[in-house]
């Protein structure tokens, strides 16, 4: 592994030697660390079964509903330990995870979407608010929000998923692959539209990523996961100018193609 970038600011999220045990013999998690700072954007990069949306499910909370658990190792949120917190408390207490595959009602409206994703304890006037603040980070959504859900593109549906997280008014914002299926120009679209309420909310976003050339974009910094395991860990820069994410992840190298590259004695020590 890299050295770790130095960080002054304390961490949102810290999560330390994390063992995952679904159906209690595989262990698809095998002592990963990870550090997300307040207010800061970091992403987890990896290739497909690395390990990367367990990672997600073990600081929500949802490994419970598949037969998972974390058998070793600690998570702290803003300082409180959370490993074996319900769900529920975990979106309580800020954290708000967007899982894979923009799920929205589809018969519902997008303006009925965020209205349903809000706390009960909303008032109406702060529902309103909420709901205009979304709109202005996504104008294609305003346009469309009396529209049925099901309809809208699969750009926009993403943008109505994260809509609904953000309605939630959390602390912690996990988006795992955001950029799945998008066409590279909505993708670079939703991608400044995250790092601009990042920025402007210091909203803290835990962004998981196969598309590593957009992911490194806009995060500070960046874990690259294989195999279970944190196998690189260093600032955005410096991830884009390592040779090794060049050549697997960033398209960069003499095969672009899984198949034709796996066979990089270097990648087969991160998979051992
Ligand atoms: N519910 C489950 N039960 C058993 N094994 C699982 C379960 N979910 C994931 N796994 C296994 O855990 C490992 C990590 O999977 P995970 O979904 O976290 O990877 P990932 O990096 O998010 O991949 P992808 O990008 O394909 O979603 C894989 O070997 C996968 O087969």
């Amino acid at each position: 592994m890299t050295h770790a970038p130095e960080k002054a600011a304390a961490n949102i999220l810290s999560m330390n030697s994390i063992e995952v045990l679904y159906d209690n013999v595989m262990l698809a998690i095998k002592g990963v660390s990870i550090q997300v700072p307040k207010g800061g954007m970091v992403a987890l990069l990896g290739s497909n079964g690395a390990g990367k949306s367990t990672t997600l499910k073990a600081i929500s909370g949802l490994l419970k509903a598949e037969r998972g658990r974390v058998s070793r190792g600690e998570i702290s949120f803003d300082g409180s330990v959370i490993t074996d917190l319900p769900a529920q408390q975990r979106v309580e207490m800020g954290i708000c995870h967007v899982i894979e595959g923009r799920r929205v009602f589809e018969h519902l409206t997008p303006d009925e979407n965020l209205e349903a994703a809000a706390p009960m304890a909303m008032n109406r006037a702060t529902l309103k608010t909420e709901k205009q603040r979304i709109y202005e980070y996504f104008p294609r959504l305003a346009e469309r929000k009396n529209s049925q859900a099901g309809y809208l593109s699969g750009g926009e549906q993403q943008m109505l998923a994260i809509g609904r997280a953000l309605m939630t008014q959390p602390r912690l914002l996990m988006l795992d692959e955001p950029s799945l299926g998008l066409a590279p120009f909505l993708v670079a679209e939703i991608f400044s539209i995250i790092k601009k309420i990042n920025k402007e909310q210091r909203l803290s976003v835990l962004l998981v990523e196969q598309n590593a050339l957009a992911a490194l974009e806009i995060v500070s910094d960046g874990y690259l996961i294989e195999n279970g395991r944190v196998v690189m860990h260093d600032t955005a820069q410096a991830l884009k100018a390592n040779s090794d994410i060049q050549e697997f992840y960033l398209g960069g190298g003499p095969g672009t193609n899984f198949h034709d590259i796996k066979h990089y004695s270097r990648r087969k020590r991160w998979l051992s």
